[in-house]
């Protein structure tokens, strides 16, 4: 359904941009309907930029982009890009700031209703806005009417999920989306994001959070500085992490039971690998990513990493 191939994305930065930051580099993979791929890596790896390159709010640098077959480059005109925002949606950390603090949750479905259905009657729109409130498990008397600052982080953001599902939408990219959600809140956003995938919908699950991508995820995209270095099913890439990046980031999580300094001594008791790619008598650094188990990849690394 979504597939990138070899995305970079470069941005201009410094005194008069005479400077390249590379944020997104030679990134391949792909999200199915039905599946949910986590996209995971500490702050500045590039994730949100993939995101944006998704929903075409930034255009990549090199690459492409193609969704259910078709490049989203050439995604033109009014009529193609509303039709790709039909099936194409993003959530956001900061539900707060995707909202128009004027307008009221009934307003912001108006919209959506004189954008893409305009031949509904005001019943059967009513029926939709229903489904999709009950779907997102939001009883309608407890937000229609209200304005943003009336309505708590995990409602806006469920008032979003519904909004985005009045567009019959077949992909989702959910950035950082349960970050600024209470513990009990966050579990219910998770279901929810449950129930939609299986409902056929194909997730972009974009977290720093190693705990929430297992949770969620059906493949784990590792991703360090712009680059993927292992992606696989996710069971597998937490069971068996074959990059020292992905071994010291799950070293990381803190375990109710272990203490950082027992856990960094684990690690290091495990020895440092040799890459794989280059056992088997690649180039270090020029060889590409090889594959350990069906879909598990991992990219090249040497004894720094
Ligand atoms: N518009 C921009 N202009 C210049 N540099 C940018 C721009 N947007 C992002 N960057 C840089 O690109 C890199 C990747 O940023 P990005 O927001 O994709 O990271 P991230 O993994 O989503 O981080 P976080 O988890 O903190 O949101 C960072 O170094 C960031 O500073």
């Amino acid at each position: 359904m979504l597939d990138l191939r070899q995305v970079t994305k470069t941005y201009r930065v410094g005194a008069f941009g005479g400077e390249r930051l590379h944020a997104v580099r030679g990134v391949d993979l792909a999200v199915a309907p039905g599946e949910v791929v986590s996209l995971i890596g500490e702050s500045g790896s590039g994730k949100s930029t993939i995101g944006k390159m998704v929903l075409r709010l930034i255009a990549p640098s090199a690459g492409a982009i193609t969704f259910e077959g078709r490049d989203v480059a050439a995604v033109r005109g009014h009529r193609a890009t509303k039709e790709y925002y039909r099936r194409v949606q993003g959530v956001f950390q900061d539900p707060f700031s995707c909202f128009n603090p004027v307008f009221t949750a009934d307003r912001v479905f108006g919209l959506i209703r004189a954008e893409y259905h305009r031949s509904a009657s005001a019943a059967a729109w009513r029926a939709r806005v229903e489904e999709a409130l009950a779907t997102v498990r939001l009883d309608p008397a407890q937000v229609m009417g209200k304005y943003p600052h009336q309505l708590s982080g995990g409602q806006l953001q469920r008032l979003l999920i519904a909004r985005a599902l009045l567009l019959d939408i077949r992909m989702l990219v959910a950035d950082e989306i349960i970050s600024m959600l209470d513990a009990s809140t966050r579990i219910d956003v998770l279901n929810l994001l449950g129930d939609l995938k299986a409902r056929g919908l194909g997730i972009l699950f974009i977290t720093h959070d190693l705990s929430l991508g297992n949770y969620i995820s059906d493949t784990a995209v590792i991703l360090r500085r712009g680059r993927v270095v292992e992606k696989g099913p996710t069971g597998e890439v937490f069971a068996a992490p074959a990059h020292p990046y992905t071994r010291r980031l799950l070293s990381s999580v803190p375990q109710l039971h272990t203490t950082w300094e027992q856990a960094d001594a684990a690690l290091r008791a495990g020895g440092e690998r040799a890459c794989p790619g280059c056992a088997r008598g690649g180039q270090p650094g020029a060889h590409g990513p090889v594959e350990l188990a069906p879909g598990h990849h991992v990219g090249c690394f040497t004894a720094q990493d």
